[in-house]
């Protein structure tokens, strides 16, 4: 049934990434300066959830290493690093020079001073979900090293424009902007059907059930994987031959609900104490909420940064807001995870 699991996992790169060419050649064509040793435009990537923006990403630059010995290349998650200092590190990480620096100590000046140093070659750096970063003056470091080429992916364009200071978004404003829309249903199905190919056994899954799925998934490549995955893994449980209309529609909610609790694991302390209280309370005011978080909060942020939080959980579906302004109550969202690009 399934010969290779490694393919359902979110963080594999596929030999050949679907219907994004257009994308893609955009993105390749703004870091071929790098393959000259010459700084590349920084490069800006927005989309919607699943629709291929990492994915894509991480291929352009394994291409970049492909046809070049001396590019180094680091990836990093904005969710776990968020503020200056880790970002830094994890870039001196991807440069293997993290010797003698003690996380808790090193000041990080000399983080900085070391990056800088570190010359000799291109370095392509991803910040994925960059508008979780809290402290974004890391950006403008960054952007000042003549050897370091940005890739910053995010999901809202204007969101994440907006919450630049002036200085930053003077910088930002010309970046090379690379817009990602959801993928039509036919999209789906091929993505669907060149993992299938590579994950499960032959006639596991017919087109008709991959279209099924590709329906279910509304435009989301993560959600559709997913439910492709849980389908198979109950289908190999059950010792069946191959997946049935029922056990792909059964998988549809488990699959929303494992995404759910993933992204809820990688909320940030502030975020899930936050999300703990619309849990309690079913539903609250922004003031109340502001207050029930201070309390509970040893630091907490400045209300500015409780509601971009707030706009990152209802991005991602996990929290929902109603009404305007001060009026607004906020609960957990009952809509289905996902859902969103339909
Ligand atoms: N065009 C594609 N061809 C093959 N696989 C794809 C394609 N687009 C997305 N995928 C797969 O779908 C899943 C989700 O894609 P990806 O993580 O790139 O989405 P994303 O847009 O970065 O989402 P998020 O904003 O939630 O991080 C991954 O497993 C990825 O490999």
């Amino acid at each position: 049934m399934i010969t290779d699991a490694r393919v359902f996992q979110d963080t594999f790169v596929p030999e050949e990434v679907v219907h994004r060419n257009t994308e893609l050649t955009h993105l390749s064509g703004v870091l071929a300066p790098v393959l000259r040793g010459e700084p590349a435009e920084t490069a800006a990537i927005f989309g919607p959830t699943g629709v291929g923006k990492t994915c894509c990403a991480r291929y352009a630059v394994e291409q970049l290493c492909e046809n070049s010995f001396n590019v180094r290349t680091q990836y990093v998650n904005c969710w776990q690093d968020y503020n200056r200092y880790r970002v830094l590190y994890r870039l001196l990480e991807g440069l293997d020079r993290t010797f003698d620096i003690h996380r808790q100590s090193t000041p990080r000046d000399v983080l900085y001073d070391r990056i800088r140093e570190a010359n000799e070659d291109p370095y392509v750096v991803v910040l994925d979900e960059v508008d979780q970063l809290e402290e974004k003056d890391v950006l403008y470091d960054l952007y000042t090293l003549p050897h370091i080429s940005l890739i910053l992916i995010a999901n809202d364009e204007q969101e994440f424009y907006s919450n630049l200071g002036d200085r930053l978004y003077s910088r930002l404003t010309g970046s090379e902007r690379i817009q990602f829309d959801p993928y039509s249903l036919d999209e789906i199905i091929a993505i669907l059907d060149a993992r299938a190919n590579s994950g499960l056994a032959d006639g596991v899954v017919s087109p008709a059930q991959l279209e099924l799925i590709a329906d279910r998934a509304a435009g989301d490549a993560r959600v559709a994987i997913g439910i492709l995955r849980t389908a198979a893994r109950k289908a190999h449980r059950d010792g069946a031959e191959s997946l049935t209309a029922e056990l792909i529609e059964a998988a549809v909610p488990d699959t929303r609900s494992e995404l759910r609790q993933k992204t809820i694991e990688q909320l940030s302390h502030d975020q899930q104490v936050l999300y703990k209280i619309i849990e309690e309370h079913g539903e609250i005011t922004p003031g109340t909420l502001y207050e029930e978080y201070e309390q509970r909060c040893d630091d907490p942020k400045s209300r500015r940064s409780v509601r971009n939080y707030l706009g990152k959980m209802e991005h991602y579906h996990l929290i929902d807001a109603e009404g305007e302004k001060r009026a607004r109550v906020y609960r957990l969202s009952e809509s289905a995870f996902g859902a969103r690009n339909s």
